[in-house]
C-alpha cells in the first residue's frame, strides 16, 4: 500500500546516501523481519521506498543477498553484532558527508521527519528523533565525522550506542519538532503479538 507521507516530489540529497539496516537476528520476531508481508509488501519495501527518495545511492548494511537488486548492494558488517556496527558498515562505504540510516522493520517511515532532520543537520554530527520512549537511532542521520569514534569504541567491543552518543554531537528532534503523528511513524515491529495487533490496525 502506498505510503502518504513518501511524496513524489521530495528533493533527493545529493549529499546523502540512504543506508537499510537490515542485518539482525530478528529473535524476538522468531523469522526475518525484513521480508515480513505487511500491508502488500515486505516489510523492508517500505523504509527502502523512503530512502530512494530522499538518496541517489541506496545500500544494504548487513549481509542480505537476497535482498539485493541492481544498484542496491548489501554488505557484511565488519564488526556484527550489533546495530552500532550496521550503522559502521553504512557511513565506512557512503560516498557522501551523510547517511540517512532507516531500519527494515518500520512500517510507517514518514519522509516528513526526514525533512525535518535535514533541516537542523548543519553543524552537528548526527540527528535523532528523541521521544519519551528513548532514541530512533536507527531512523536517524549521520555524518562521517562519526566514524572514527565508531571504530574506537567496535574495535573494543562496545556495542551500545548510548554510550557512542555521549561522544559525539547530537542534535535531537523532539516531540515538538516531530511531525504530527509521529508515535506511528516511530513504531519498529519486533514481536509476532505487536505484528498482529499492526495488521490489525492497518486493515
Ligand atoms: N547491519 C546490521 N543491522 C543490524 C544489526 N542488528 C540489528 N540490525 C538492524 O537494526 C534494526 C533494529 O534491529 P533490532 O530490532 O534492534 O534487532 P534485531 O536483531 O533485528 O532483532 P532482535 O533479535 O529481536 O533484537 C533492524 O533494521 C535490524 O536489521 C547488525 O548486527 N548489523
Amino acid at each position: 500500500m502506498h505510503n502518504p507521507h513518501i511524496e513524489e516530489s521530495t528533493p533527493r540529497q545529493a549529499d546523502l546516501t540512504g543506508v537499510l539496516l537490515a542485518g539482525g537476528r530478528s529473535r524476538r520476531m522468531g523469522r526475518d523481519k525484513a521480508r515480513l508481508f505487511f500491508a502488500g509488501q515486505p516489510l523492508y519495501q517500505r523504509a527502502l521506498e523512503l530512502l530512494h527518495r530522499f538518496c541517489r545511492h541506496v545500500l544494504i548494511a548487513g549481509s542480505r543477498p537476497d535482498l539485493e537488486r541492481p544498484g542496491l548492494p548489501s554488505l557484511p558488517d565488519r564488526y556484527p553484532g550489533s546495530a552500532l556496527g550496521g550503522l559502521y558498515t553504512g557511513l565506512l562505504a557512503a560516498t557522501t558527508d551523510w547517511i540517512l540510516v532507516a531500519p527494515c522493520d518500520m512500517p510507517w517511515p514518514d519522509a516528513r521527519i526526514v525533512e525535518r532532520m535535514l533541516t537542523v543537520r548543519q553543524g552537528h554530527d548526527a540527528v535523532v528523533p528523541r521521544t519519551p520512549d528513548g532514541y530512533e537511532p536507527v531512523f536517524a542521520l549521520y555524518h562521517k565525522n562519526c566514524l572514527g569514534r565508531m571504530e574506537e569504541m567496535l574495535r573494543q567491543g562496545q556495542y551500545r550506542i548510548y554510550d557512542f552518543y555521549r561522544r559525539i554531537d547530537i542534535r535531537y528532534l523532539d516531540p515538538p519538532e516531530l511531525p504530527d503523528g509521529w508515535q506511528r511513524s516511530l513504531v519498529n515491529i519486533n514481536t509476532p503479538e505487536q505484528l498482529a495487533r499492526l495488521l490489525e490496525e492497518e486493515s
